[in-house]
């Protein structure tokens, strides 16, 4: 796993945020707009112009591969690429995590119409590529260690409609490095979609106890 930190201070990565979260607020609402358009080929030409513009003067200056998931001097994760949470990614929702005091993960999301699967719905693979993002972070903030999908089980019980959803991720036990969670996306209505998964705590990966030590000590080092 890479455990890259990032040399940047809290200061600087929030100014960037500041920055970039607005850009790929615009870039989510172009693919929306390109989705839903019914202007003429003219004007389409015309703004694909303008969009192949913008990509030039990106990539100007681009990193090599993909952004990774650097780590801040506290040892919080910088998933900005992610395709469920990703600041830096159009393609996420995004999807806002709260972790509860219960220990379970939830969140609150709108899809839009970037979602869909069959019309009006929902596309099952967003569904289990929420639910695993929800399942990863409730188990790996719980316990303190990021931790890979073993086996992710889903269940459609009725087709989710785009729109406003609400998700919600529980660890229910665990067995050496193997953890159990289970998830669901509820609609007005109540659940649409649950999903069961194993998540496997890489062998590798320091302890809990030991993450705590590491940022204790980086929380009284100087930036
Ligand atoms: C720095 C500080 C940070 C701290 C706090 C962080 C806060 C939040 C931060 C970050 C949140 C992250 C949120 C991520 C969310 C997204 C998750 C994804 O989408 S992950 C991508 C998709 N998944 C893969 O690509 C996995 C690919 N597979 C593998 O890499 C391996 O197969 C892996 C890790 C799953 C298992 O490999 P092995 O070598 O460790 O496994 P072995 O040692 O053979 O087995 C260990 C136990 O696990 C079981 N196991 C192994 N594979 C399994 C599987 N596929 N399903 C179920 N159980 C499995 C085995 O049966 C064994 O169990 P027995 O001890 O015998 O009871």
């Amino acid at each position: 796993m890479d455990f890259r930190l990032t040399d940047m201070t809290d200061e600087e990565i929030a100014q960037d945020l500041s920055v970039v979260e607005p850009l790929t607020d615009s870039v989510r609402d172009l693919i929306d707009a390109v989705i839903r358009t019914e202007v003429d080929a003219e004007h389409l030409i015309a703004a694909r112009e303008q969009i192949e513009a913008v990509v030039a003067s990106l990539r100007a200056e681009q990193k090599p591969g993909s952004y990774g998931v650097p780590f801040t001097k506290k040892l919080h994760g910088m998933p900005y690429g992610n395709a469920a949470v990703g600041k830096r990614n159009a393609i996420a929702p995004p999807l806002e995590i709260e972790h509860q005091a219960d220990g379970s993960a939830t969140s609150k999301v709108v899809l839009g119409a970037a979602y869909e699967g069959p019309a009006g719905l929902v596309h099952g693979g967003i569904s289990a590529m929420l639910l695993d993002q929800l399942l990863g972070e409730a188990v790996s903030r719980q316990h303190g260690i990021p931790c890979f999908t073993g086996t992710l089980t889903m269940t459609y019980l009725r087709p989710t409609p785009l729109g406003a959803l609400r998700l919600r991720a529980e660890t229910t036990g665990n067995s050496g490095r193997k953890y159990f969670v289970r998830a669901e996306i509820c609609d007005a209505d109540g659940p649409t979609v649950t999903a069961e998964a194993i998540m496997v705590a890489p062998a590798n990966f320091p302890r809990h106890e030991e993450l705590q030590r590491l940022r204790a000590q980086l929380a009284e080092a100087p930036e």
